[in-house]
């Protein structure tokens, strides 16, 4: 029996309260408005960003929602207007839009979108400034224009990216978020050339994909730093020639990678969310050209600081959102390039729970061992 105007009652994790257990609930989707999708997802990974929103730490969090942005489904139904997607496509919701219309999609200068942004900032969608989730009438917030804990989700049109039909879900789901800001963050960003140097702090699934991009693009050394050594042996099958603990060290972490390269990495990228590594990130770039890339999010009143003598000789500090990748013309791209082996995503996975079990998916993505936990969304 076909859906298509009807309201969808399905399960989905809800975040009542910051830092509180989600619970596991039966929630009403409405039909998909004008230039609206919704989708049927099938699979979703965990992502630190919705660790970060449910933690309280987000001055963009509204409470209560559904989170979730690393996902892939089908369409189960499009709203008026929408031409480009259909029912039975294979889809990938993306948070960074793209309308190929607005000022920021036509400047080729950013991957930023501003059709929609201010509507996914405060958790509604553009129609009615108002969301498609409720519980007994009572309205769940959106998140990311995306919110993939969800069985069924609504997102708008210019978030949607369709991709190859023979693609496994559960495995191009993770090319929702982290895998492609970690590629796109050194192709994109800072267009490491080869025979660079490059270091990169943090070696979670965003900086070992920082990594595998890097040695794509010829880097002659990648130098890893992590503070839990067991990150280590892993990470040289993503790409990373050196290692380093800075627990292992006296002197400032950017004085030791000055030291070993002689004056500075030509690259660097912060794959964690702290502000001070972002700093030791900066400084470890060499004098005249050095970049430094910020990646990881950081929490609300958090601040970065150096001094501008830094800059005033040449460094350049810059930050990324999903690895500057235009996201409806190249997720479909990077699921191309993952179906002809060219780049990793299997490798990323490391655990595989469902929807009921997303509490204790969250335990283990904070545990060491753990890259991305991918949620089976129908069991
Ligand atoms: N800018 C963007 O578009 C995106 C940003 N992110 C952000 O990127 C960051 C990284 O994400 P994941 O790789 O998934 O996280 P993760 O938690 O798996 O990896 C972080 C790594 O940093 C290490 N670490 C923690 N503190 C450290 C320190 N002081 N010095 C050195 N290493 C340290 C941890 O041991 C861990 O291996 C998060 O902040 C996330 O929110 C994620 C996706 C997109
Ligand atoms: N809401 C936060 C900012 C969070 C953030 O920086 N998000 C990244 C993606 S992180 C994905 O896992 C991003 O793309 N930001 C650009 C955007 O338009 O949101 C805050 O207000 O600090
Ligand atoms: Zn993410
Ligand atoms: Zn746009």
């Amino acid at each position: 029996m076909s859906t298509q105007g009807q309201v969808i009652t399905c399960k989905a994790a809800v975040a009542w309260e910051p830092n509180k257990p989600l619970v596991i609930e039966d929630v009403e989707v409405a039909p998909p408005q004008a230039g609206e999708v919704r989708i049927k997802i099938l699979y979703t990974a965990l992502c630190h960003t919705d660790a970060y929103t449910w933690s309280g730490k987000d001055p963009e969090g509204l409470f209560p929602c559904v989170l979730g942005h690393e996902a892939a489904g089908i369409v189960e139904s499009v709203g008026e207007g929408v031409t480009d997607v259909k029912p039975g496509d294979h889809v990938i919701p993306c948070y960074q839009a793209e309308c190929k219309d607005c000022k920021f999609c036509k400047s080729g200068k950013t991957n930023l979108c501003g059709k929609v942004r201010a509507a996914t900032g405060v958790g509604v969608m553009m129609n009615d400034r108002k969301s498609r989730f409720s519980i007994k009438g009572k309205p769940i917030y959106h998140f990311m224009g995306t919110s993939t804990f969800s069985q069924y989700t609504v997102v708008h049109d210019v978030s949607v990216a369709k991709i190859d039909p023979q693609a496994p879900l559960e495995k191009v789901c993770l090319l929702g978020c982290g895998v492609p800001t970690g590629l796109g963050a050194v192709w994109n960003t800072a267009k490491v050339e080869s025979g660079s140097i490059v270091s990169v702090f943090g070696l979670g699934t965003v900086g070992l994909a920082v990594a595998e991009g890097a040695k794509a693009a010829g880097a002659s050394r990648i130098i890893g730093i992590d503070i839990d050594g067991k990150k280590f042996e892993r990470a040289k099958d993503f790409g990373v020639t050196e290692f380093i603990n800075p627990k292992d060290h006296d002197k400032p972490i950017q004085q030791v990678i000055v030291d070993m390269t002689d004056g500075g990495v030509d690259y660097s990228f912060e794959c964690i969310g702290n502000v001070s590594v972002m700093r030791s990130a900066l400084e470890c770039c060499h004098k005249g050209w050095g970049m430094s890339v910020i990646v990881g999010v950081a929490a609300s009143g958090q601040e970065i600081s150096t001094r501008p003598f830094q800059l005033v000789t040449g460094r350049v500090w810059k930050g990324t959102a999903f690895g500057g990748f235009k996201s409806r013309s190249q997720v479909p791209w990077l699921v191309d390039k993952y179906m002809k082996k060219e780049i990793k995503v299997d490798e990323y996975i490391t655990h595989n729970q469902t929807l009921s079990e997303i509490n204790k998916a969250f335990d283990m993505m904070h545990e060491g061992d753990c890259l991305r936990v991918v949620l089976d969304m129908q069991t």
